[in-house]
């Protein structure tokens, strides 16, 4: 079954990882869509080309989320080439992984910047061509595992991820008048570009991998299914919701 058959789907940073896959999953699932990338135009081609080789239809559009610009700029590509909008995932974000004591206070600003702003800028976009169209919608926000429990080197990030989440519940308030589900899916840690280096550390991989009750970190593939699900009408009553895709990690203390 097709979850997404003649939906508009909007993804950004989606050149690579989580956004790329959510991208694809999407396509696979009859949705055209629309894909934000920051700077790298031969990744986010790539992500177009193989939706079209598999007989979808895709656009890719540069833009920096941390700019409410970008947001009305994305959303206007998408209606223009797909003539509706549908679906948000809100999905870009940075992790410059700093200690607290010394953290540059540009790090903090920037790291703000693009996760939670880019977050709010883009979803309030769609939903306001959500809202003009006047047929709903959703929106699926990447938060994360780190929305619930700290990082001794990420105190300028998990208060964005936090912020994600806590944007979803008041968005899904604000717009579930409109028909628009607002929910969130918070990520365990996934092998992707933003923690390449981090998880470079052969220890720190094994003592992350030891705490997975699932026996493994997971993949930018394991998104999909889950983000493709909160976008599709299969979770029709469901808004306001987190859904952990952790393989366990979060609940397992001792
Ligand atoms: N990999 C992980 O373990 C986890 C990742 N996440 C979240 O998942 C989301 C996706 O990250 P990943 O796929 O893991 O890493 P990634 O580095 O592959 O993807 C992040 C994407 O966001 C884009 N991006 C960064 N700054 C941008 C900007 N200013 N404007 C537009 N695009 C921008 C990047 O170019 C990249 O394509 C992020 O929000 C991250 O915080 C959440 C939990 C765990
Ligand atoms: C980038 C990190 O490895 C990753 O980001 C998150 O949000 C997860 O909690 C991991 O710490």
């Amino acid at each position: 079954m097709r979850l997404l058959e003649g939906k508009t789907v909007l993804v950004t940073g989606a050149s690579t990882g989580i956004g790329r896959a959510a991208a694809i999953g999407a396509a696979k699932h009859g949705a055209n869509v629309a894909i934000n990338y920051a700077a790298s135009a031969e990744k986010a081609e790539s992500c177009v080309a193989e939706i079209e080789a598999a007989g979808g239809r895709a656009i890719a559009v540069q833009g920096d989320v941390a700019l409410p610009e970008t947001a009305t700029a994305f959303v206007t590509a998408a209606k223009d080439a797909f003539g509706r909008i549908d679906v948000m995932v809100s999905n870009a974000g940075i992790c410059p992984f700093h200690s607290f004591l010394d953290m540059p206070p540009e790090t903090l600003e920037r790291t703000m910047r693009v996760n939670l702003h880019g977050a709010y800028y883009m979803c309030q976009a769609a939903a306001r061509a959500m809202v003009a169209q006047g047929e709903g919608g959703a929106i699926v926000a990447v938060s994360s595992i780190s929305a619930l429990v700290g990082g001794e080197f990420q105190t300028h990030y998990t208060p964005t991820k936090a912020g994600v989440h806590s944007l979803m519940q008041s968005a899904a308030i604000a717009l579930g008048r409109h028909g628009i589900r607002c929910n969130s899916v918070l990520p365990g840690t996934i092998l992707t570009e933003i923690n390449r280096d981090d998880l470079a550390d052969q220890e720190k991989r094994d003592r992350m991998t030891a705490r997975i009750p699932l026996g493994r970190l997971g993949e930018a593939e394991d998104l999909a299914g889950p983000i493709v699900f909160l976008a599709s009408d299969m979770a029709a009553y469901v808004t306001g919701a987190a859904l952990l895709v952790d393989g366990g990690a979060y609940v397992n203390l001792q």
